[in-house]
């Protein structure tokens, strides 16, 4: 993570150059989510991981293009332009991951090493293996395949959302911008480094975080489906139903977090407590809730607290405030800010 945003910080260093330049933030944060999941799971074959997943950019782009068009029943068999290219991306996907797969299979089947590594994947071989009375290797194959696809798809995308509007946020708030700069310096020194085991002191950053999540929560609705027939409150709620957890709109409720539930007011977790399964839930709650909640917060605070220590940002005239909600919710025409560089 630190090794990824140090090259991000360099690169726009040089991109914006000694008097400041004006960035497209959304898709730098995109670029090095991506780049920090990919490493993650794949590590060493960290350069097919990246063709991999541009492969799965590309069909999640495809089957949300493919939605939109006129369905009906046994449509998405034909062999129209966008399910030819859908099938095709398919199989890419599975070939290179069995591909990556194999060739760690290999490494330690000739002995060139121990066990498969310890990145995501390699985890997930090591226990797959360590399950001697486990016979069914193809189903186990395709649940590691599956696996290391939700890991890209959850844990990308949300995490550069958040760092988007956290940025945005903080380029409108100068005096939230100056304290979280000083926390950091206090914390890090001037140029040094984040350690992970000083994350943890980084207070007011942690209160931006929460601020930024709750007011643009990246996952805004929450599925579910009643098991049994039960009661919440006055509504009677059938066995079978589908339910959506409005995410958004308990984030904004003023019933829950008084008349200033639409201002930027990260204090608001300094203080007073509040329900956090129930009125604070970005990250969902109980058994079903995010795995990589705390990946995200570690990432965010390294990449924020980087970013912060190393640029001075403003909003630019260009920015045009439209979020837009699909499943996530993002900014429209993206989040422009001016960076100048600071001298370390
Ligand atoms: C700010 C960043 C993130 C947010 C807001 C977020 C939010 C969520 C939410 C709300 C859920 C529950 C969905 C549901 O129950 O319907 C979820 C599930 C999940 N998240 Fe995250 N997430 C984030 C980052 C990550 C990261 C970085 C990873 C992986 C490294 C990750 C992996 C997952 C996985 C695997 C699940 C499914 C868990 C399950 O079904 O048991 N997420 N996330």
């Amino acid at each position: 993570m630190v090794e990824c945003t140090s090259r991000l910080a360099e690169r726009l260093r040089k991109e914006a150059g000694e008097g400041g330049g004006e960035v497209e933030i959304g898709e730098e944060m995109h670029k090095l989510t991506a780049d920090i999941i990919s490493r993650t799971e794949f590590g060493s074959s960290f350069e097919k991981g990246k063709e991999l997943f541009n492969h799965l950019t590309v069909l999640q782009r495809r089957c949300a293009q493919a939605t939109r068009h006129l369905c009906f029943p046994g449509s998405r068999f034909l062999p129209s332009k966008y399910n030819r290219e859908i099938k095709y991306l398919k199989m890419e996907v599975e070939r290179l991951l069995i591909e990556i797969i194999q060739s760690r299979r290999d490494c330690a089947e000739m002995g060139r090493s121990s066990t498969h590594g310890d990145d995501l994947l390699g985890l997930l071989l090591n226990e797959m293996d360590s399950d001697k009375n486990n016979n069914n290797n193809n189903n186990n194959l395709q649940l590691i395949m599956d696996e290391c696809k939700t890991f890209f798809f959850a844990g990308h995308e949300t995490t550069a959302l958040l760092l988007t509007w956290t940025m945005m946020l903080l380029a409108d708030n100068p005096t939230w911008q100056e304290k979280v700069r000083d926390e950091v310096r206090e914390v890090f020194g001037c140029d040094g480094l984040p350690s992970v085991d000083r994350l943890s002191k980084l207070t007011s950053l942690s209160k931006v975080i929460n601020e930024s999540l709750r007011l643009y929560p990246p996952a805004t609705l929450l599925p579910r489906m009643a098991f049994e027939d039960l009661k919440l409150g006055d509504l009677t709620i059938p066995k079978g139903l589908s339910i959506w957890i409005p995410v958004l709109a308990i984030h904004h409720s003023e019933e829950l977090w008084g008349k200033d539930a639409n201002q930027f007011n990260p204090e608001r977790f300094g203080g007073r407590p509040f329900a956090s399964g129930r009125h604070f839930i970005p990250f969902a709650a109980g058994p079903r809730n995010c795995i990589g909640q705390q990946f995200a917060l570690m990432e965010a605070k390294i990449i924020l607290a980087t970013l912060i220590s190393k640029f001075k940002f403003t909003i630019s005239n260009n920015y045009r405030h439209a979020p837009i909600v699909v499943l996530t919710i993002k900014p429209k025409y993206g989040v422009q800010v001016i960076l100048k560089p600071l001298d370390s």
